[in-house]
């Protein structure tokens, strides 16, 4: 087994999936988590000034979350990424990465207004928390649907089970897909209804089979996120 260290902050986010893979393959992992105040310093010495970062074997350290999630997928496990399904897990990918780009503005406005137009410190005005939540609130009601319902066509194919057709075991798509879905239920994400994939039982019902995989139950005490959903 390769020694892995992944480096990220200590949320879920972009190195979740990543983890969930490594979980999944029953790869075991240093979980290294940065303070947030410990960023600056580290910042200006990691190659791109951004996380997570890996490192196999001690050798030179890695960049890029997906490249991480589809290494781990192909390397660390049998059924993660399999090669005769290569391009159907892509497609699920890009499926799944098309629904957390469309969030991006309403979900990184508060962070980094400047990247979407307004001025630095908007998220903290009355002006930029109605904004916030105007955005959020509209996605959820109008363009989450629309993602859960591309979410639905892929499962259907597959008998309900998992994003990609004809296996008995989830792959990099449905951690991806998985990780992004519970952070909407979680209640982190100000003005999400935490109930909002409601909408789409069959997404739920997914969400839920995910989270009843041995190792992730013993890793998500609260299922899928809200009290709700238990
Ligand atoms: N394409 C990179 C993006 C990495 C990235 O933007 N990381 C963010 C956290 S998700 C970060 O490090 N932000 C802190 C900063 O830019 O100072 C990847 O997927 O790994």
């Amino acid at each position: 087994m390769p020694k892995i260290k992944l480096t990220y902050f200590g949320i879920e986010a972009a190195a979740e999936p990543i983890r969930l893979a490594l979980v999944l393959s029953g790869q075991e992992f240093e979980d290294e988590r940065i303070a947030f105040p410990d960023w600056k310093e580290l910042k200006p010495k990691t190659p791109y000034g951004s996380l997570p970062l890996m490192t196999i074997d001690d050798g030179p350290v890695k960049t890029q979350s997906m490249a991480m999630l589809r290494w781990v997928g192909a390397t660390c496990s049998d059924t993660l990424y399999p090669r005769d399904k290569l391009y159907d897990v892509e497609e699920a990918l890009g499926v799944v990465d098309d629904m957390k780009k469309s969030f991006e503005p309403a979900m990184y406005i508060n962070m980094m207004p400047q990247s979407f137009g307004y001025p630095e410190g908007f998220g903290k005005t009355d002006e930029g928390k109605e904004k916030i939540k105007k955005l959020r609130t509209e996605w959820v009601e109008k363009e989450l649907p629309k993602f859960l319902g591309r979410l639905e066509g892929l499962l259907d194919k597959s008998g309900g089970k998992w994003l990609v057709a004809g296996l008995d075991n989830p792959t990099i798509a449905d951690c991806h897909a998985v990780v992004f879905l519970r952070s909407l239920t979680r209640g982190h994400v100000d003005y999400v209804n935490t109930q909002c994939l409601e909408v789409n039982p069959k997404v739920v019902s997914y969400v839920k089979r995910f989270c009843n995989l041995a190792p992730i139950k013993e890793r998500y005490q609260d299922g899928i996120g809200s009290p709700a959903y238990k």
